[in-house]
């Protein structure tokens, strides 16, 4: 397992958000974790990130503890962070937004690849990233995780406010994403998490409820329906 959260709580304010968030990430594959709003999706991610710090409980990542590390750090050590509203610099370019994302790696070899994963980056090559589409924005987002050489990637619902066709781009990107990377994937819409996802966790009011193969998920229509207000 490349990343695992034991019992974690965290508190924003006095808030009790996380009661019980255990998550086990095998390497190289895709873990979805799903759930209803307001679950404490985006609060597990931020934890792990070191951008919240939890109250109790571990987080492992390649064996080594990184509960409590500030977020620079975590970053450090090679955990990229993709939140729901795209963290790119929109005064920039989008060559200038995936170079700084490059930090000390200069071979161009992993640029060359995400370009070849985003080739409507390479279009936009010297446009403002501001001026992008939503969707574009996504890609670039994702990009600049990509070429920052992370060994895990946690990805907060890159599918949100974009239409379905691009929602599909996605999807294929993610899938070869996770040929060079793990991805812990925040994900609402449950096609695109049957699509790229391998195995799946589901977060209910705080704590970690169910876990299993995707395959499982997409059989247990009784789970979908008690969890995530699937209705078929
Ligand atoms: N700054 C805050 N102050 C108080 N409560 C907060 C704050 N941020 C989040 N919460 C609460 O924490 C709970 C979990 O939020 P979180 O964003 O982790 O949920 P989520 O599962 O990601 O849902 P969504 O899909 O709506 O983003 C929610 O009830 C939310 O209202």
């Amino acid at each position: 397992m490349i990343l695992r959260v034991e019992d974690l709580e965290t508190y924003i304010g006095e808030f009790h958000i996380l009661q019980g968030v255990s998550l086990e990430v095998p390497e190289g594959k895709v873990t979805v974790v799903l759930g209803r709003n307001g679950a404490g999706k985006t609060t597990t991610l931020r934890s792990i990130m070191g951008l919240l710090k939890p109250r109790k409980g571990r987080i492992e990542f390649k064996g080594e503890r990184i509960d409590g590390l500030p977020a620079h750090m975590v970053a450090r050590k090679g955990i990229g962070y993709v939140p729901e509203d795209q963290a790119i610099f929109s005064g920039l370019t989008v060559e200038e937004n995936l170079k700084i994302a490059m930090k000390g790696n200069r071979s161009g070899e992993l640029l060359d690849k995400v370009l070849s994963i985003f080739p409507d980056l390479k279009v936009a090559w010297q446009k403002k990233a501001g001026s992008l589409s939503g969707g574009q924005r996504q890609m670039l987002a994702l990009g600049r995780a990509l070429v920052g050489e992370n060994s895990l990637l946690l990805i907060d619902e890159p599918s949100k406010g974009l239409a379905p066709v691009v929602v599909e781009k996605v999807a294929e990107a993610i899938k070869e994403i996770k040929r060079q990377t793990t991805v812990v994937l925040v994900e609402q819409n449950f096609n695109l998490a049957q699509y790229v996802g391998d195995r799946f966790y589901i977060i209910d009011d705080g704590r970690t409820v169910a876990q299993g193969e995707m395959e499982d998920l997409v059989n247990n229509v009784n789970l979908q329906q008690k969890y995530l207000g699937i209705s078929l």
